[in-house]
């Protein structure tokens, strides 16, 4: 079974990543992670942090001579930021300005939940841990699940497709997000120069006025064939690993698969994606579908068209100026802590979801294929790939 997890705070030392489960002989290369890594980096709105880190992952262990063997993959991913902070002391002993105390809780980050939760007077010590830094070692993680994932033939991508009020407004080909993820040059990530530059304004207005702006990332997987996933327990089926996977990220607070949300006003007649049999075509079977709202799945299982899946990201929490909280030391009303902060991440928000979806998807369909190796594996892959477009 895949599995992975993360430590970590943003201002610690460094990250950590661990996958286990990936089969041996998955090629694994140092330069796609560290370029995943960058693309998370990316996009018009960051804030300072960004120009501090240069994400790379140092990998530890579960590789050798540049190929998986078995074992559990060990990343580190250091923290830049860590010499420029205090973290010794607890802060009662220190200089609470030295140890960058958050003594007035920010609405719509941890701090105000968690301090009261862990009991800290400092919502430092959740913020450390809450902040989307983290998503760095998921990516990491992410890198090993496409690794996986491209020896099949099957390819995660994503793009941006609304900022603030200002969308993409149409669908977008797989070639065109494949193109998108590939530049050396990242804006928002959209596939549209004209929807961009109106994104962009989007984001220059939040700068403008030191507020934050929200969007919308979409999260593609290409090459999947049907039958990942299952209708029979609740707990398997595709759909919903992977609105927990995207959902858990920071700031995502709604998951769309496919038309889910404009389904619901609209009659069945428009929604559902008429099947025909014209046995032509490279797909994976002899059916094929004029369209696509169901997004890739049904019952929770693939059914061989691309999955896509939709994040909806709230406006980041720390203003520039801040909402009214109340100050943990004198119960009086303050401004929000701020000290800087991104003002839009819907594309660095895209890529880490691309690691979640990349993530569950392999958890799938090494639980389906099974193997020990990449070759068993393959080989399993085909026989089901034959079987089905024998069907
Ligand atoms: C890539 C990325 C970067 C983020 N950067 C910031 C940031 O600079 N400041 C901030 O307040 N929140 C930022 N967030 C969001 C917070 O981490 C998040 O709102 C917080 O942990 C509370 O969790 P929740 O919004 O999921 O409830 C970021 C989120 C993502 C995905
Ligand atoms: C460090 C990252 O994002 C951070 C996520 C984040 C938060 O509250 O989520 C707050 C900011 O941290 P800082 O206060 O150090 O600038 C972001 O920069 C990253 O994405 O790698």
């Amino acid at each position: 079974m895949l599995r992975f997890s993360t430590a970590g705070e943003s201002h610690g030392e460094s990250l950590v990543a661990l996958v286990s489960g990936l089969p041996a002989g998955v090629p694994v290369s140092q330069e796609f992670v560290d370029r995943e890594l960058w693309r998370r980096q990316q996009g018009y709105g960051r804030g300072g942090r960004m120009r501090i880190e240069r994400d790379t992952a140092h990998i530890l262990s579960g590789v050798r001579h540049g190929k998986t063997i078995g074992s559990p993959v060990a990343m580190t991913l250091a923290n830049n930021d860590w010499k420029n902070w205090n973290e010794i002391l607890p802060v009662e002993e220190g200089d609470a300005e030295k140890h960058k105390a958050v003594k007035s809780p920010r609405p719509g980050h941890a701090d105000l939940p968690g301090s009261l939760k862990y009991d800290f007077k400092d919502a430092r010590y959740v913020l450390e841990r809450a902040s989307a830094r983290e998503s760095a070692a998921r990516v990491a993680c992410g890198a090993m699940a496409k690794s996986l994932l491209r020896e099949l033939g099957i390819f995660v991508g994503s793009h941006v497709i609304r900022v603030g009020k200002q969308e993409l407004g149409r669908d977008a080909t797989w070639a065109e997000v494949a193109a998108s993820n590939a530049k050396d040059e990242v804006l928002l990530n959209c596939v549209d120069p004209e929807a961009e530059a109106r994104m962009k304004s989007e984001v220059d207005a939040a700068l403008r006025t030191g507020d934050t702006v929200g969007g919308v990332f979409e999260v593609v997987v290409h090459g999947l064939p049907p039958g990942v996933g299952t209708h029979v327990n609740w707990d398997e089926r595709l759909d919903g690993l992977l609105a927990q996977a995207v959902m858990s990220l920071q700031a995502v607070k709604a998951v769309e698969l496919g038309r889910g949300v404009t389904a619901a006003e609209s009659m069945g007649s428009t929604v559902h994606d008429a099947i025909s049999y014209d046995g032509s075509g490279d797909g994976f079977t002899k059916f094929s579908r004029e369209k696509n709202n169901a997004g890739g799945m049904e019952g929770g299982i693939s059914n061989g068209e691309d999955v896509i899946v939709r994040g909806y990201l709230k406006p980041i929490s720390t203003l520039r100026r801040p909402l009214g909280s109340v100050s943990f030391e004198t119960r009086e009303p303050v401004k929000a802590a701020y000290e800087r902060s991104d003002v839009c991440v819907v594309p660095a928000g895209g890529v880490a979801a691309e690691a979640m979806v990349a993530l569950t998807i392999a958890r799938l369909v090494i639980d389906k294929f099974g193997g020990d190796s990449i070759r068993e594996l393959k080989r399993n892959f085909d026989g089901y790939r034959e079987q089905i477009k024998a069907y």
